[in-house]
């Protein structure tokens, strides 16, 4: 099972470098790997597991948070309509998106960073994203809003790209225009 000591931290050399394509169809030791995983998400919205293991919540996590170079991404969350994103990913590509940002108005985190980093993260409103599912199907999702946001971060995960690297520096809270803010 995965838990928190498994999580690289800020400073750890996966964290910014681009992970490798994944061979598709996957091996049996890639698709173990994303069971566990979706597993720790689960287990980490769990209060009383994510209790008794120490467990940070998570609603995305990415191999390379594991220290493991590869393009895998996992996502376990239902949005505001209560929709379930609960997915694995193999190879994802945001292959179009919208002109207009958006960001969480709560700002962001990252299980990989162990301090609070305040800010707006703008990322684009709506991703059209092309990946490779754990049955080796190809998967093409259109999304917006708070999904959105979370598989950009986990994509960015892969791209070696942190959240933090997204704030403007000078005004962490700047708006820019064309964005709109997501509760
Ligand atoms: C927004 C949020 N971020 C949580 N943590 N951070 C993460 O997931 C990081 C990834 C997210 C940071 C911003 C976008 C993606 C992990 N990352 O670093 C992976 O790269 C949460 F835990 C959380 N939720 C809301 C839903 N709730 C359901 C019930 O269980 C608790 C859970 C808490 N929402
Ligand atoms: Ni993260």
């Amino acid at each position: 099972m995965i838990t928190m000591k498994d999580i690289v931290r800020e400073g750890h050399p996966s964290l910014t470098r681009s992970a490798a394509v994944v061979e598709v169809p996957l091996s049996k030791d890639d698709k173990q790997l994303l069971e566990d995983m979706m597993q720790f998400l689960k287990n980490s919205q769990d209060e009383e597991i994510a209790e008794k293991y120490e467990l940070r919540a998570g609603v995305g996590i990415a191999a390379p948070q594991l220290g493991i170079e590869k393009q895998i991404i996992a996502i376990h969350f239902e949005d505001i309509d209560g929709k379930l994103y609960s997915m694995g990913l193999v190879n994802p590509k945001i292959i179009s998106h919208s002109v207009e940002q958006s960001y969480l108005s709560s700002g962001e985190g990252c299980l990989s960073v162990d301090r609070p980093v305040e800010g707006y993260v703008p990322r684009h409103a709506r991703i059209t994203i092309k990946a490779t599912d754990i049955n080796d199907q190809p998967v093409k999702l259109r999304l917006k809003g708070y999904p959105a946001i979370v598989f950009q971060h986990e994509i960015d995960h892969i791209n070696g790209i942190m959240f933090f690297d997204r704030i403007n520096t000078e005004d962490p809270f700047n708006i820019p225009e064309n964005s709109s803010p997501i509760q």
